[in-house]
């Protein structure tokens, strides 16, 4: 009995760690029907409340100016601005969970894995192993943190068709995992115009509040806003849709410490010098570029091999590793 309450009490003190729910705000004028109001924009916890812009409050239907400042209080109240020391920050900086790609020397490229927290763009040609490696780190998400996983689920949003869940029960068996739990982890849902990817991700707040997720996945960002907006006359239409989206990943990977994984597809660089070895670029712009923390570049190698290279990242230099697409998931490429 005395081990229940122990576990209880763990449990009550891993809860107080995560997020605020939102109902924490109610209280004086601040009703259960304002907080519905905000779960209906998809703002389930206090931080998100204290970190959405008045703007963006005043524009929920049904909140007025007066119940809004009323929010914006209690919730800095409750999540305060202020700053820490670096020191602080590096010990919290080194706490945070990366997840394993399968492969030991990507890895270590990575030093240590997909981090947690932030969005991770990989993008390359098509074949290049985007997809494979979302497949497995939808499964070593789900290992336990000693073996470089994220003890968390998976969701996965693919707008091109290609999610393929056997890839994960051949992945879960490498891992000794249970194949039917493994599936049962992944939240799975196809996008077919990016409208309907935006509503995902607003959709997705909610579940990510309700259960442990460890990885989102969008397998490809950019497919849909590709075929949706066509022409230059678009562009700008397209660039504000796509920041827009963005900046939903980017909040739920600050609220959640969720690894964001998306990935995208290369063009034909206009600015590379003739001859060079390798002319292409991620589509996207500079909204892309600024909103993808760690940019990872694949590239064919031989037969299963694949190079990564370390595109963009505030911490790492720019290698590269080989890995191998392999029945059972991404792994090292064999000695040949
Ligand atoms: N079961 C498997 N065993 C070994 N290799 C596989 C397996 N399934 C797929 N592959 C290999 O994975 C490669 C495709 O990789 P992936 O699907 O990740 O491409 P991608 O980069 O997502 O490309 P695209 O942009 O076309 O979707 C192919 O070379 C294919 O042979």
């Amino acid at each position: 009995m005395e081990k229940l309450t122990n576990v209880q009490a763990q449990q009550e003190e891993e809860e107080e760690e995560g997020p605020l729910s939102v109902t924490k705000l109610i209280g004086g004028s601040i009703t259960a029907k304002d907080i519905k109001l905000l779960q209906q924009a998809s703002l389930h916890t206090v931080e998100s409340v204290a970190n959405a812009t008045k703007k963006q409050l005043m524009a929920i239907p049904g909140l007025g100016g007066g119940k809004v400042e009323q929010i914006i209080t209690e919730a800095n109240k409750l999540v305060p601005l202020g700053f820490l020391s670096a020191r602080t920050f590096y010990q919290m900086r080194a706490d945070v969970v990366q997840l394993s790609t399968g492969s030991k020397e990507l890895d270590k490229l990575l030093g240590g894995g997909i981090e947690t927290g932030s969005i991770t763009e990989i993008f390359g040609e098509f074949r290049c192993g985007k997809t494979q490696l979302c497949h497995t780190l939808a499964v070593t998400c789900q290992l336990p943190i000693s073996q470089k996983g994220g003890e968390g689920k998976c969701m996965y949003i693919d707008t091109e068709n290609t999610f393929r869940p056997e890839r994960l029960a051949a992945i879960a068996q490498r891992y000794k995992l249970n194949e039917s739990e493994v599936l049962d982890n992944v939240a799975f849902t196809r996008a077919h115009n990016s409208d309907q990817q935006t509503k995902l991700i607003q959709m997705a707040a909610g579940m990510l509040f309700e259960s442990r997720y460890a990885l989102l996945i969008v397998d490809s960002a950019m497919a849909l806003y590709r075929s949706d907006y066509i022409g230059r006359g678009e562009l700008a239409a397209r660039q504000n849709h796509l920041g827009l989206f963005l900046r939903m990943l980017q909040r739920l990977a600050d609220e959640f410490g969720v690894a964001v994984v998306i990935t995208n597809q290369v063009t034909a660089s206009l600015d590379g010098a003739p001859g060079m070895f390798d002319a292409k670029k991620p589509i996207g712009g500079h909204i892309m570029a600024h909103s993808s923390t760690t940019r990872l570049y694949l590239r064919k190698g031989k037969g299963e091999t694949r190079i990564c290279k370390i595109y963009d990242s505030p911490c790492l230099p720019e290698s590269e590793a080989m890995f191998a697409i392999l029945p059972d998931g991404i792994g090292d490429a064999r000695e040949s």
